[in-house]
């Protein structure tokens, strides 16, 4: 059931306890393990992705039409954000090792950044939470002083950007370093328009 996090109206941030069953999350991890690689981020100024230092952890962008599982999960977060399919970017599994985080960010890209060309800005980002993480591994809010536990099969959805279609202030969030063990999620970034890929991403 849909719990509402944020009590602002700036900011959009809503979390769901099962979304995904244990197999689904295994399903998911074993896809993500097939297809791993360095975590990268997409850079503002050429539009590439780039290694980034702020992200440590490694990632997968398996190909939705490759698994019946990930077309359920688009058709999913499509329904749950009332956004179609097509606005979603692939969706992307991220392992973090011991002593992995994502520091605080931004998913949303400032006004004049080259890949708004690929379907707009990030309007959305919806996290789905695979694996029991035995220290740490919290998604952080700071400026919203909100705290979200990573329990497998659960998720969040939040908006990035304003009214306006301009980035967020309150949309800054971390991923907690992990402690102990590893943490394994599933992010989908959602455009404000149909997802075009980038010439640049094979
Ligand atoms: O690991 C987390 O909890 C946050 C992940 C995140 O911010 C992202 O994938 O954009
Ligand atoms: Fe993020």
């Amino acid at each position: 059931m849909a719990q509402k996090l944020s009590h602002c109206d700036r900011i959009s941030l809503t979390h769901w306890a099962g979304l995904l069953t244990p197999q689904d999350c295994e399903q998911l991890i074993q896809i993500g393990r097939e297809h791993l690689q360095s975590a990268t981020v997409t850079d503002e100024k050429s539009g590439e992705s780039v290694p980034d230092r702020n992200r440590a952890s490694q990632m997968a962008w398996p190909k939705r039409e490759q698994y019946p599982l990930l077309q359920r999960i688009a058709e999913g977060v499509a329904q749950l954000t009332s956004i179609p399919v097509a606005c979603q970017e692939p969706l992307q599994i991220l392992r973090y090792p011991p002593g992995g985080e994502y520091k605080p960010h931004f998913d949303g890209f400032n006004a004049d950044s080259p890949t708004l060309r690929c379907g707009g800005n990030r309007q959305s980002t919806f996290i789905l939470y695979l694996n029991a993480v035995q220290g740490g591994g919290e998604t952080t809010f700071p400026e919203l002083g909100i705290t979200v536990f990573p329990l497998p099969g659960s998720g969040i959805l939040f908006s990035n950007l304003n009214a306006e279609g301009l980035r967020e202030p309150l949309s800054l969030h971390a991923g907690n370093p992990v402690t102990q063990g590893e943490k394994w999620i599933a992010t989908q970034w959602i455009r404000q328009r149909d997802y075009v890929a980038p010439r640049n991403s094979g």
